[in-house]
Protein backbone atom coordinates (compact mmCIF):
# COMPACT_ATOMS: atom_id res chain seq x y z
CA UNK A 1 0.00 0.00 0.00
CA UNK A 2 2.84 2.24 0.72
CA UNK A 3 4.59 1.67 -2.21
CA UNK A 4 1.24 2.41 -4.41
CA UNK A 5 0.31 5.08 -2.29
CA UNK A 6 3.91 7.15 -3.19
CA UNK A 7 3.88 6.03 -6.40
CA UNK A 8 0.21 7.57 -7.17
CA UNK A 9 1.40 11.06 -5.74
CA UNK A 10 4.33 10.80 -7.62
CA UNK A 11 2.74 9.97 -10.75
CA UNK A 12 -0.95 11.50 -11.16
CA UNK A 13 -1.62 9.21 -14.06
CA UNK A 14 -2.28 6.37 -11.05
CA UNK A 15 -0.64 2.88 -10.73
CA UNK A 16 -0.24 0.17 -13.18
CA UNK A 17 -3.72 -1.39 -14.27
CA UNK A 18 -2.56 -4.63 -12.33
CA UNK A 19 -3.25 -2.81 -8.73
CA UNK A 20 -6.13 -1.64 -10.08
CA UNK A 21 -7.80 -5.23 -9.58
CA UNK A 22 -6.79 -5.20 -6.06
CA UNK A 23 -10.15 -3.88 -3.79
CA UNK A 24 -8.09 -1.82 -1.70
CA UNK A 25 -6.19 -0.14 -4.00
CA UNK A 26 -9.06 0.32 -6.41
CA UNK A 27 -11.05 2.35 -3.54
CA UNK A 28 -7.51 4.59 -2.82
CA UNK A 29 -7.22 5.07 -6.76
CA UNK A 30 -10.57 6.30 -7.18
CA UNK A 31 -9.86 8.85 -4.30
CA UNK A 32 -6.44 10.13 -5.70
CA UNK A 33 -7.69 10.25 -9.53
CA UNK A 34 -10.65 12.03 -9.44
CA UNK A 35 -8.78 14.55 -6.83
CA UNK A 36 -5.93 14.63 -9.11
CA UNK A 37 -8.01 14.91 -12.50
CA UNK A 38 -9.80 18.40 -11.54
CA UNK A 39 -8.42 21.91 -10.61
CA UNK A 40 -9.10 23.19 -7.57
CA UNK A 41 -11.88 25.86 -7.39
CA UNK A 42 -11.25 29.27 -5.08
CA UNK A 43 -13.88 29.60 -2.58
CA UNK A 44 -13.99 32.85 -0.48
CA UNK A 45 -15.73 32.51 3.00
CA UNK A 46 -16.16 35.75 4.41
CA UNK A 47 -16.51 36.24 8.41
CA UNK A 48 -14.58 33.21 8.86
CA UNK A 49 -13.91 33.70 12.05
CA UNK A 50 -17.86 33.48 12.97
CA UNK A 51 -20.35 31.31 14.19
CA UNK A 52 -21.88 30.35 10.84
CA UNK A 53 -18.36 29.85 9.03
CA UNK A 54 -17.18 27.28 11.72
CA UNK A 55 -19.83 25.01 10.57
CA UNK A 56 -19.50 25.87 6.99
CA UNK A 57 -16.44 26.14 6.04
CA UNK A 58 -15.53 22.10 7.10
CA UNK A 59 -18.84 21.30 4.87
CA UNK A 60 -17.13 23.12 1.90
CA UNK A 61 -13.54 21.59 2.38
CA UNK A 62 -14.49 17.83 2.85
CA UNK A 63 -16.92 18.18 -0.60
CA UNK A 64 -20.20 18.18 0.70
CA UNK A 65 -20.79 21.65 -1.48
CA UNK A 66 -18.88 21.01 -4.42
CA UNK A 67 -18.93 17.68 -4.56
CA UNK A 68 -16.86 14.90 -3.43
CA UNK A 69 -14.45 15.04 -6.20
CA UNK A 70 -14.07 18.87 -6.15
CA UNK A 71 -10.80 19.97 -4.70
CA UNK A 72 -11.08 23.34 -2.61
CA UNK A 73 -8.89 26.34 -2.21
CA UNK A 74 -9.97 28.03 0.83
CA UNK A 75 -10.01 31.68 1.19
CA UNK A 76 -10.98 32.92 4.72
CA UNK A 77 -11.85 36.68 5.37
CA UNK A 78 -12.28 38.21 8.78
CA UNK A 79 -11.42 41.44 10.21
CA UNK A 80 -8.08 42.57 11.38
CA UNK A 81 -8.91 41.88 15.27
CA UNK A 82 -9.84 38.31 14.59
CA UNK A 83 -7.21 36.89 13.09
CA UNK A 84 -6.09 34.96 15.99
CA UNK A 85 -9.42 33.18 15.55
CA UNK A 86 -8.70 32.69 12.18
CA UNK A 87 -5.27 31.11 12.40
CA UNK A 88 -6.49 28.60 14.93
CA UNK A 89 -9.32 27.75 12.58
CA UNK A 90 -7.08 27.44 10.08
CA UNK A 91 -5.11 24.88 11.88
CA UNK A 92 -8.33 22.81 12.74
CA UNK A 93 -8.69 22.50 9.01
CA UNK A 94 -5.49 21.12 8.33
CA UNK A 95 -5.66 18.76 11.60
CA UNK A 96 -8.73 17.54 9.92
CA UNK A 97 -6.17 16.12 6.93
CA UNK A 98 -9.02 16.87 4.25
CA UNK A 99 -7.97 15.02 0.97
CA UNK A 100 -10.16 17.87 -0.96
CA UNK A 101 -8.58 20.67 0.65
CA UNK A 102 -5.32 22.11 -0.81
CA UNK A 103 -4.70 25.95 0.19
CA UNK A 104 -5.63 27.63 3.37
CA UNK A 105 -5.48 31.35 3.06
CA UNK A 106 -6.52 33.44 6.17
CA UNK A 107 -6.41 37.46 5.64
CA UNK A 108 -8.19 40.51 6.37
CA UNK A 109 -7.70 41.94 3.22
CA UNK A 110 -10.87 41.50 0.70
CA UNK A 111 -8.14 41.42 -2.06
CA UNK A 112 -6.54 38.77 -1.10
CA UNK A 113 -9.84 36.65 -0.17
CA UNK A 114 -11.46 37.20 -3.08
CA UNK A 115 -8.55 37.31 -5.80
CA UNK A 116 -9.00 35.14 -8.32
CA UNK A 117 -12.33 33.20 -6.84
CA UNK A 118 -14.78 31.17 -8.10
CA UNK A 119 -16.98 31.29 -5.41
CA UNK A 120 -17.94 34.08 -2.18
CA UNK A 121 -19.95 33.54 0.70
CA UNK A 122 -20.46 36.28 2.07
CA UNK A 123 -21.06 35.39 6.21
CA UNK A 124 -19.14 38.52 7.24
CA UNK A 125 -21.74 40.88 9.11
CA UNK A 126 -22.76 42.00 12.15
CA UNK A 127 -25.99 39.61 13.92
CA UNK A 128 -29.02 40.46 15.39
CA UNK A 129 -28.76 41.04 18.80
CA UNK A 130 -31.55 41.16 21.40
CA UNK A 131 -34.09 43.48 20.40
CA UNK A 132 -33.09 44.24 17.40
CA UNK A 133 -34.81 43.58 14.14
CA UNK A 134 -32.32 42.81 10.57
CA UNK A 135 -33.34 46.41 9.46
CA UNK A 136 -31.13 47.59 12.74
CA UNK A 137 -28.46 46.05 11.01
CA UNK A 138 -28.10 48.18 7.66
CA UNK A 139 -26.06 51.05 8.90
CA UNK A 140 -23.29 48.37 10.03
CA UNK A 141 -23.72 45.69 7.56
CA UNK A 142 -24.20 48.06 4.02
CA UNK A 143 -20.65 49.53 4.35
CA UNK A 144 -19.20 45.77 4.66
CA UNK A 145 -21.00 44.74 1.08
CA UNK A 146 -20.20 47.81 -0.71
CA UNK A 147 -16.26 46.96 -0.13
CA UNK A 148 -16.76 43.71 -0.65
CA UNK A 149 -18.61 44.31 -3.98
CA UNK A 150 -15.69 46.78 -5.07
CA UNK A 151 -12.95 44.14 -4.23
CA UNK A 152 -15.06 41.05 -6.14
CA UNK A 153 -14.77 43.77 -9.03
CA UNK A 154 -11.46 44.43 -8.57
CA UNK A 155 -10.03 41.13 -8.76
CA UNK A 156 -12.59 38.06 -8.62
CA UNK A 157 -13.11 35.96 -11.25
CA UNK A 158 -15.98 37.51 -13.26
CA UNK A 159 -17.76 34.43 -13.85
CA UNK A 160 -17.65 34.51 -9.74
CA UNK A 161 -20.63 33.01 -7.65
CA UNK A 162 -21.61 35.15 -4.87
CA UNK A 163 -23.90 34.08 -2.27
CA UNK A 164 -24.76 36.07 0.95
CA UNK A 165 -25.80 35.38 4.43
CA UNK A 166 -25.22 37.99 6.26
CA UNK A 167 -28.16 39.66 6.75
CA UNK A 168 -30.64 41.34 5.71
CA UNK A 169 -29.18 39.01 2.63
CA UNK A 170 -31.75 40.30 0.22
CA UNK A 171 -30.78 43.98 0.57
CA UNK A 172 -27.10 43.31 0.99
CA UNK A 173 -26.70 41.54 -2.04
CA UNK A 174 -28.45 44.10 -4.09
CA UNK A 175 -25.69 46.33 -2.64
CA UNK A 176 -23.04 44.26 -3.39
CA UNK A 177 -23.70 43.18 -6.55
CA UNK A 178 -24.35 47.79 -7.31
CA UNK A 179 -20.74 47.86 -6.17
CA UNK A 180 -19.41 44.93 -8.07
CA UNK A 181 -21.05 45.96 -12.05
CA UNK A 182 -18.11 43.94 -14.18
CA UNK A 183 -20.19 41.02 -12.83
CA UNK A 184 -23.51 39.90 -14.09
CA UNK A 185 -26.22 40.47 -11.79
CA UNK A 186 -27.68 37.24 -12.04
CA UNK A 187 -24.70 35.78 -10.24
CA UNK A 188 -25.06 37.04 -7.35
CA UNK A 189 -27.98 35.36 -4.93
CA UNK A 190 -28.92 35.93 -1.35
CA UNK A 191 -29.82 32.70 1.00
CA UNK A 192 -33.05 33.50 2.19
CA UNK A 193 -34.49 29.99 2.50
CA UNK A 194 -34.47 30.24 6.18
CA UNK A 195 -37.26 32.91 5.30
CA UNK A 196 -39.42 30.69 3.23
CA UNK A 197 -39.22 27.72 5.68
CA UNK A 198 -40.88 30.24 8.28
CA UNK A 199 -43.11 31.47 6.04
CA UNK A 200 -44.10 27.82 5.24
CA UNK A 201 -44.58 26.45 8.67
CA UNK A 202 -46.79 29.52 9.67
CA UNK A 203 -49.04 29.04 7.15
CA UNK A 204 -48.98 25.17 7.39
N1 LIG B 1 -29.27 34.11 5.52
C1 LIG B 1 -29.50 33.32 6.55
O1 LIG B 1 -30.23 32.34 6.47
C2 LIG B 1 -28.85 33.61 7.88
C3 LIG B 1 -29.03 32.75 8.97
C4 LIG B 1 -28.41 33.01 10.16
C5 LIG B 1 -27.61 34.15 10.26
N2 LIG B 1 -27.45 34.98 9.21
C6 LIG B 1 -26.59 36.16 9.27
O2 LIG B 1 -25.24 35.76 9.03
C7 LIG B 1 -24.36 36.72 9.60
C8 LIG B 1 -23.25 36.05 10.42
O3 LIG B 1 -23.81 35.38 11.53
P1 LIG B 1 -22.88 34.65 12.60
O4 LIG B 1 -23.80 34.03 13.57
O5 LIG B 1 -21.85 33.81 11.93
O6 LIG B 1 -22.20 35.93 13.28
P2 LIG B 1 -20.82 36.01 14.07
O7 LIG B 1 -20.81 37.33 14.76
O8 LIG B 1 -20.55 34.78 14.85
O9 LIG B 1 -19.75 36.05 12.89
C9 LIG B 1 -19.66 37.11 12.02
C10 LIG B 1 -18.21 37.20 11.59
O10 LIG B 1 -18.14 38.19 10.58
C11 LIG B 1 -16.96 38.93 10.80
N3 LIG B 1 -16.99 40.19 10.10
C12 LIG B 1 -17.51 41.36 10.49
N4 LIG B 1 -17.27 42.32 9.58
C13 LIG B 1 -16.57 41.73 8.59
C14 LIG B 1 -16.00 42.19 7.38
N5 LIG B 1 -16.09 43.47 7.00
N6 LIG B 1 -15.36 41.33 6.59
C15 LIG B 1 -15.23 40.02 6.96
N7 LIG B 1 -15.72 39.53 8.10
C16 LIG B 1 -16.39 40.37 8.90
C17 LIG B 1 -16.88 39.05 12.33
O11 LIG B 1 -15.59 39.42 12.76
C18 LIG B 1 -17.28 37.65 12.74
O12 LIG B 1 -16.16 36.78 12.82
C19 LIG B 1 -25.25 37.68 10.41
O13 LIG B 1 -25.50 38.82 9.61
C20 LIG B 1 -26.52 36.87 10.60
O14 LIG B 1 -27.62 37.71 10.79
C21 LIG B 1 -28.05 34.71 8.03
O1 LIG C 1 -31.81 37.39 11.48
C1 LIG C 1 -31.06 36.81 12.21
O2 LIG C 1 -30.75 37.27 13.31
C2 LIG C 1 -30.39 35.52 11.87
C3 LIG C 1 -31.25 34.61 11.11
O3 LIG C 1 -31.40 35.04 9.81
C4 LIG C 1 -32.56 34.44 11.80
O4 LIG C 1 -33.55 35.01 11.36
O5 LIG C 1 -32.57 33.74 12.82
Amino acid sequence: MGQYTKDIYRDPSGPPAEARETPYIRNFEDTVNLIVSKEPIRVCVTGAAGQIAYSLLYSVAKGDVFGKDQPVNLLMLDIAPMMGVLEGVKMELQDCALSLLREVVATDDPEVGFKDCDVAMLVGAMPRREGMERKDLLAANVKIFKVQGQALDKVAKKTVKVVVVGNPANTNACICAKYAPSIPRENFSALTRLDQNRAQAMVS
